[in-house]
């Protein structure tokens, strides 16, 4: 049998039907993004067989220097590869789901969520938070990590800055800022633990909503490739971002907005946390709930709508 018949064999009863390409896997260049997109074809081959091949994609969030809030927020990096997926180019994407802008985004369905990597940030400098001289500078871009830092030491100076996790490392090597906060799930995929001085706990910082986790997006008409797609998803995962998610859609802050999200399923209930921080981490809304997994929408909707009646919309609409 020469090598091509053989291929073909081995494709046969996939619900692509045989003389199948590789599937095109569409995803952001970072070492990050090939990282955590490259565990996501050796898995969708080890259940299914089919060869996947990664597109890398350079995206306006990849080359602008502006910061991300100027430019769109973090849509950016997400919509060049929807684009993608849309045209034909590639057969899906894999994104940080804490990426994906909350609205839905027509013709293109979230096939799978894998299962949940670690969903906490940790803080990359030479002590711990606390062990910090006062006055210390903490480099993020992110308002919900800035609002927490300062929520918990005022004394804190906040430098905006973005870039790859690597070169925001390079910033706390070079002395340009004293630490920085990064998601502990990227520094693992980067192999930068080495990097870490703290992770903090929910209870001291709430996670982005999604963060740690990864989507698969596809053609919403596709449903054969859907099916292969869903082999791996996770479930649990699924509720726990959906109830996360739907907290940042009812308070309508989109990405630059201090809010935080955390939910988990254990004793088969569904667990939620979330916090919403004024800029200056003065003031902090923070609620739990806890619902039937099945009911993750529901949860987001009501714990949101929750710290909207002890008046989250105003600390949303504080800057200073
Ligand atoms: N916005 C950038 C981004 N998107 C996802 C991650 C981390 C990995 C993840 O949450 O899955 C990061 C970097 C960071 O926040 O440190």
């Amino acid at each position: 049998m020469s090598g091509e018949e053989s291929a073909e064999a081995a494709r046969e009863g996939s619900p692509l039907g045989a003389g199948t390409r590789p599937l095109r896997l569409g995803t952001r260049k970072s070492l990050m993004a090939m990282t955590q997109s490259q565990q996501v074809a050796d898995a969708l081959t080890a259940r299914t067989g089919h060869a996947v091949e990664l597109v890398g994609v350079t995206t306006q969030g990849d080359v602008s220097k502006a910061l991300l809030a100027q430019i769109g927020g973090t849509g950016v990096f997400v919509n060049a590869l929807r684009d993608r997926v849309l045209s034909g180019e590639v057969d899906f994407a894999v994104h940080s789901l804490k990426d994906l802008p909350t609205s839905e985004s027509p013709g293109i369905a979230l096939a799978a969520t894998p299962l949940r990597d670690d969903p906490r940030d940790a803080l990359c400098g030479p002590a711990k938070l606390a062990d910090l001289p006062r006055g210390a500078r903490i480099g993020t871009g992110s308002a919900r990590r800035a609002a927490q830092l300062r929520a918990m030491r005022p004394d804190l100076e906040i430098v905006p800055i973005r870039g790859n996790a690597d070169t925001r490392l390079r910033k706390v090597a070079d002395g340009e800022v004293d630490a920085v906060v990064l998601a502990y799930a990227g520094l693992k995929r980067i192999r930068r633990l080495d990097a870490v001085a703290e992770v903090f706990e929910a209870d001291q910082m709430l996670p982005a909503p999604g963060q740690g986790a990864l989507a698969l997006e596809c053609r919403a008409d596709r449903a054969d490739l859907r099916a292969l797609l869903e082999t791996v998803d996770d479930p649990a995962t699924r509720r726990a971002v959906t109830a996360e998610r739907t907290v940042l859609a009812v308070l309508e802050g989109g990405c630059s907005a201090p809010v935080g999200a955390y939910s988990v399923e254990f004793d088969e209930r569904l667990h939620l946390t979330a916090t919403v921080v004024s800029y200056d981490g003065s003031r902090q809304l923070r609620l739990s709930a806890s619902g039937h997994p099945d009911d993750a929408e529901r949860l987001g909707r009501d714990l949101a709508n929750r710290l909207l009646a002890q008046g989250a919309d105003q600390l949303i609409g504080e800057r200073d």
